[in-house]
């Protein structure tokens, strides 16, 4: 199966039902063992717009790279494809909490992101090694954003190095969500906010995510953000 018909054969009333429910979600595994390597690969072997030292902006610590364009095929396909599915529950939490209507194709979002001058990709790779971490934080690179944004682990060869999403409820003590996803199985999470039904309707729950210390191996992750940067 290519991967735009995996992302079309997920369970995506569940995957819904589970964004609906927790404000994020995990897949069962999409990439196959082989896929993971090759794409882990690419830390080394890509084609980039740029490398960030985490450490020497304060981030964490460890390095990621932004992929310039064409970006790889499987990854223009899992962008493009996860986007028509997670389009639909975009429109339904905006209605839910305020924020734009979404087009249904990732083509026109792009097209939204370069009429606000936003034209640089955004998928990334990211490389940890024992010690190295990622600071709490929200990929937001402009006034266009995408409310959802995927990640995959492409390597299964460290310890520690959980995937960490903490919800600063408003009026309330944070909460922590520590994800630890199989290899190749993706995690769908909200760049900013997400809708939580309280007594009077909807009101916005506001998130980071980060990840916390690598204490043996090395981790290896793809991070899929819809919107481009400026
Ligand atoms: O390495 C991770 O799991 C987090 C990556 C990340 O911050 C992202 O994909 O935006
Ligand atoms: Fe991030």
């Amino acid at each position: 199966m290519t991967i735009t018909e995996r992302v079309d054969a997920l369970d995506w009333a569940d995957l819904t039902a589970q964004l609906d429910g927790r404000g994020f979600a995990v897949t069962a595994p999409l990439l196959t063992d082989g896929e993971s390597a090759e794409l882990a690969g690419l830390f080394d072997g890509g084609h980039f717009r740029s490398t960030i030292d985490m450490a020497r902006h304060r981030f964490g610590d460890g390095r990621y790279r932004y992929f310039e364009h064409p970006l790889p095929d499987t990854i223009g396909a899992l962008r493009g494809a996860f986007y028509a599915h997670l389009a639909r529950v975009a429109n339904v939490w905006s209605e839910r909490i305020g924020g734009a209507t979404f087009p249904l194709t990732h083509e026109a979002l792009l097209e939204r992101c370069h009429e606000a001058g936003q034209q640089r990709p955004t998928p990334l790779i990211l490389r940890y090694g024992e010690g190295d971490w990622n600071a709490l934080h929200q990929d937001l690179y402009g006034d266009v954003y995408f409310p959802f944004q995927i990640l995959t682990v492409l390597t299964d060869e460290h310890e520690g190095g959980e995937f960490v999403l903490l919800e600063n409820r408003p009026r309330a003590q944070s909460r922590a969500h520590v994800l630890n996803p199989l290899r190749g199985a993706f995690v769908i999470f909200p760049t900013r906010e997400r809708p939580e039904l309280g007594k009077r309707g909807y009101y916005k729950v506001g998130l980071r995510h980060g990840v916390s210390t690598v204490t043996a191996g090395h981790r290896t992750a793809l991070g899929v953000i819809f919107h481009d940067a400026r």
